[in-house]
């Protein structure tokens, strides 16, 4: 009954909000400062009323105190500030109410009043809106019924952006509306066991999958120890059921340790010579792959490769920059140089996807001076694992993505961001695998992998020219504007799903309600 009378709606969002953060910062220093005083006056100042004569050599010792002091007071209040905020404790839930006082301060929804008084200054303060934390998730109470009512109905897409949450209700009451966000991605976060691999897409989160038939080829980068290893071995197991993986370790590391698993032959390289050929197989591959789906009786054009009944074919190359920094830089003939690598991948990157040959690149940093841009922005799914700069971020993700704030979070190993294809990328834990777990023994027992046999199938001069006549620049073209199709309707389905779920949020039906009326609908 008392609830009823007493909503509490959260902390009211006031001006002093503005600089928070660096407010409570002073607090925090105020002891250290207040430290540095109680030793001035007890200490230094009654010693140099003891010396007859001042000399600089008095005053050594007191500058090294308050240098000391301000130095230990400033980095303990951002230590505290920092780790409270990376552990989404007190100081994470006052940045949300910085970001929000700033939100509505820069964007002029506040109230002025104009002194009495000739001369002085505006008074601005906000209508009244409020701030709780509940759990797993944030809300935000704005009060309508005044001139600001658009705006606010209109606030829940801004903030998800701005808190990078999902906003999972919008609850209306007379006066006021509430948006509720789940600021736990972490929790779509899905188990190592739940990962699958089915009819030309993986799922690597809840809601997440990378759909290699239509967005084909992936880049992976990040930082030593940021996950990347786990992820490909992750995506080793689930892509391996689908088809036949093979994997390119230049440093000879973890990767490599899987060539001596049966499910492994003849699959894993890790010398230079090696690895060259293993793209050239891959290209070899993709013909011949051509070549079995035209010689097919059901051949029709345009189909792919699943049509056909046949496997696909994953190329996973780590650490590219260890690999190119160990070719030739010049040379001819049998010379292993950078120009012969790309000129030989170039095609496959371009023209692959139809016939099921997929490749993914794991690098520390993707520059252009590392991997070619021509190659880089053809490899549709982008994934950045653990920390990064602000230039690896765009480097990974493109310069369009150069107004997105890339967040790094310490403690949680493998969390990053990703973009499955569609220019959007968005935050990303990968599967997760239990301390327990061991790959080793997993990959030891794995089954072979699923593949369709084109050994037999002869690539002729003849054939290789009409493979080019068919597969040309203009086959690569509408290849490029189909990508390019498939990544706006991502775009555009994405903006559906959040505008329906908005929609259906506001009309005060809840959002399972509506999907439920909806299947009732079509049965
Ligand atoms: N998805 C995950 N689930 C659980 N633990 C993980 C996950 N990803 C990474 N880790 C933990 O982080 C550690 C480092 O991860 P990983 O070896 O994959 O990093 P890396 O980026 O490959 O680093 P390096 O390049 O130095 O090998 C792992 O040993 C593991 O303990």
């Amino acid at each position: 009954m008392l609830k009823k009378f007493f909503v509490y709606r959260g902390r009211r969002i006031r001006m002093f909000h503005r600089n928070l953060l660096f407010k409570y910062g002073v607090g925090l220093f105020f002891p250290f400062f207040v430290l540095m005083i109680l030793y001035h006056v007890f200490f230094t100042y009654p010693t140099i009323q003891k010396e007859e004569s001042s000399s600089a050599g008095l005053f050594i010792l007191p500058v090294a105190v308050s240098v000391f002091c301000i130095f230990v007071g400033v980095i303990f209040a951002l230590f505290i500030i920092k780790s409270s905020q990376l552990r989404g404790g007190f100081f994470a839930k006052q940045y949300k109410k910085q970001v929000l006082a700033e939100y509505l301060d820069d964007n002029e929804l506040v109230i002025k009043k104009k002194s009495k008084n000739q001369g002085a200054k505006e008074k601005k303060k906000f209508p009244k809106v409020y701030y709780k934390a509940d759990g797993d998730a944030d809300e935000f109470t704005f009060k309508i019924g005044n001139r600001f009512q658009d705006k606010f109905l209109q606030i829940g897409r801004p903030l998800e952006d701005m808190y990078l949450a999902d906003l999972v209700a919008v609850k209306r009451a007379p006066g006021h509306v509430t948006f509720r966000y789940l600021i736990d991605v972490q929790s779509k976060r899905i188990d190592f066991s739940e990962m699958s691999a089915e009819n030309g897409k993986v799922k690597l989160m809840n809601g997440v999958w990378w759909e290699y038939d239509d967005l084909p080829h992936m880049l992976i980068t990040g930082g030593t120890g940021g996950g990347k290893t786990y992820f490909i071995y992750a995506l080793i197991a689930a892509l391996g059921k689908e088809g036949r993986v093979h994997i390119s370790d230049p440093k000879a590391a973890d990767l490599a340790d899987l060539g001596n698993f049966n499910a492994f032959k003849n699959l894993v390289v890790s010398d230079k010579k090696g690895i060259f050929g293993q793209m050239e197989e891959a290209v070899d591959l993709m013909d011949k792959r051509f070549l079995y789906m035209k010689k097919q009786p059901n051949y029709t054009i345009g189909k792919n490769y699943r049509y056909y009944k046949m496997k696909p074919e994953f190329f996973i190359v780590d650490e590219w920059a260890a690999f190119i920094s160990v070719l030739d830089k010049f040379g001819r003939g049998e010379a292993l140089t950078e120009e012969k690598l790309y000129e030989s991948i170039s095609p496959l990157v371009l023209k692959a996807r139809q016939a099921g040959v997929f490749i993914i690149v794991a690098t520390q940093k993707a520059g252009t001076d590392v991997i070619r841009s021509s190659i880089r922005d053809n490899l549709m799914c982008k994934v950045s694992l653990g920390r990064l700069s602000e230039q690896g971020y765009i480097m990974t993700f493109g310069d369009e993505q150069k107004n997105k704030s890339f967040i790094n979070k310490y403690g949680v190993k493998g969390r990053g961001y990703i973009d499955v294809g569609a220019g959007v990328p968005q935050e990303f834990y990968s599967p997760y695998v239990s301390p327990t777990f061991d790959f080793v023994e997993y990959f030891k027992n794995m089954d072979e992998m699923p593949f369709t046999d084109v050994l037999s199938v002869e690539v002729t001069e003849e054939d290789k020219e009409m493979l080019n006549e068919i597969y040309n620049d203009q086959f690569i073209e509408a290849e490029q504007e189909r990508i390019a199709h498939e990544q706006d309707e991502r775009r555009a389905q994405r903006k559906r799903e959040k505008d329906e779920k908005a929609e259906a949020l506001l009309s005060g039906e809840s959002y399972s309600e509506q999907v439920k009326k909806r299947k009732k609908e079509v049965v």
